[in-house]
């Protein structure tokens, strides 16, 4: 196995996984990207260049995160390592719920794909499954590399994992409600309980299907779709706004839900019916940032605020049909 291409572009969405009541199982991309453009050099060694978010933060040597996974992708193929040059332009946050730490696996994952050139090497299965062991649960990896709505469950026979994309109603538009505060997936996980309820169970078992169906073809019925028993609620003690806006939002009537492992909130709402062109957004995005059209939750996001959540940004984001893609350059 040898390094056919030199020089290679990755794009990859944010997600945003739990969905409420899909807990490591559902996910869905959003229209909000890293970038990162890798060349392969003559020489051993890594420089990484960062801009955007984690610039500053992250490491920028052979612990880089996109460089851990570009490298255990390589050795996955049998694939000789390489010096390398990465610049990373990020969107994404990070530790927000956004699926910071996915993006950068998948984008190490796919920059291998890229660099190795060879089709029949690292295709989505293979790439999913690698990029699920680095994360530790697929739900964001899935849709980052697929886009869309995704389902990933463990197969029943050898535990591998599987992924399937799911459809998604053209009038929803993800709301995201982004904090500035960080927190690690590891600590949002670390409060969560080993066993819960067997009732606290079925009655989440109902709404993960529900989900499907409301979010595919029936976006009335999000509200009821989201509701959530396994984790949310025991996050309660380490992002108590985040929580305290789902509560203020969901009694409004709109389907949030705690992004990820938070402390993000999005809101799954649904397009305005008469769109009055209004830009920004009720705690109003960074310049540059993306902003999509007005929805039926923008007036209970600017109320559900009560002008105590300063600093927060609202983003309204389409949904990411492509997924993950890599480029070859030549030059
Ligand atoms: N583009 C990146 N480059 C390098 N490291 C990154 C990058 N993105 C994320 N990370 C690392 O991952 C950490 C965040 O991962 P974490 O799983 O805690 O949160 P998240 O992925 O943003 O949220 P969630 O998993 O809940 O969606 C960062 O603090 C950083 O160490
Ligand atoms: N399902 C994961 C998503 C965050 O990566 C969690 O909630 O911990």
């Amino acid at each position: 196995m040898r390094l056919r291409a030199a020089h290679v572009r990755v794009r990859v969405p944010a997600t945003s996984a739990n969905l409420g009541p899909g807990f490591d199982a559902l996910g869905l991309a959003l229209g909000l990207h890293d970038d990162l453009e890798v060349r392969a050099l003559g020489s051993a060694g890594v420089r990484v260049d960062v801009e955007g978010e984690g610039a500053g933060e992250v490491p920028t040597d052979e612990q880089h995160l996109v460089v851990r996974a570009l490298r255990a992708a390589l050795d996955h193929v049998g694939a000789p390592q390489t010096g390398l040059h990465l610049v990373c332009r990020n969107r994404i946050p990070h530790g927000r719920g956004l699926g910071s730490s996915a993006a950068a696996v998948v984008a190490g994952v796919l920059a291998a794909r890229g660099l190795v050139g060879d089709p029949d090497v690292l295709g989505d299965d293979d790439a999913l499954a690698l990029a699920t062991e680095l994360e530790g649960h697929p739900d964001n990896a899935a849709p980052a590399l697929l886009g869309g709505f995704t389902l990933a469950w463990a197969g029943e026979r050898d535990g591998g994992v599987r992924a399937v994309r799911l459809p998604v109603h053209p009038d929803v538009v993800p709301v995201a409600v982004v904090p500035q505060q960080h927190l690690s997936t590891r600590a949002a996980r670390g409060v969560l309980p080993a066993h819960v309820p067997h009732a606290d169970a079925a009655w989440q078992a109902a709404r993960a299907g529900l989900l499907v169906e409301a979010l595919g073809r029936r976006p009335d019925l999000l509200l009821d779709a989201t509701g959530d028993r396994l984790h949310q609620g025991y996050r309660r003690s380490v992002m108590p706004e985040s929580l305290a806006l789902v509560d203020a939002l969901r009694a409004r009537g709109v389907a949030a839900v705690v992004s990820g492992a938070g402390p993000t909130v999005l809101a799954l709402a649904r397009r305005a019916a008469a769109a009055d062109g209004t830009a920004g957004s009720a705690a109003g995005g960074r310049a540059g940032e993306p902003d999509g059209p007005a929805t039926d939750a923008d007036a209970a996001v600017a109320d559900a605020f009560g002008g105590v959540m300063a600093g927060w940004r609202v983003l309204r984001l389409p949904v990411d049909a492509d997924g993950a893609t890599v480029r070859t350059l030549l030059d």
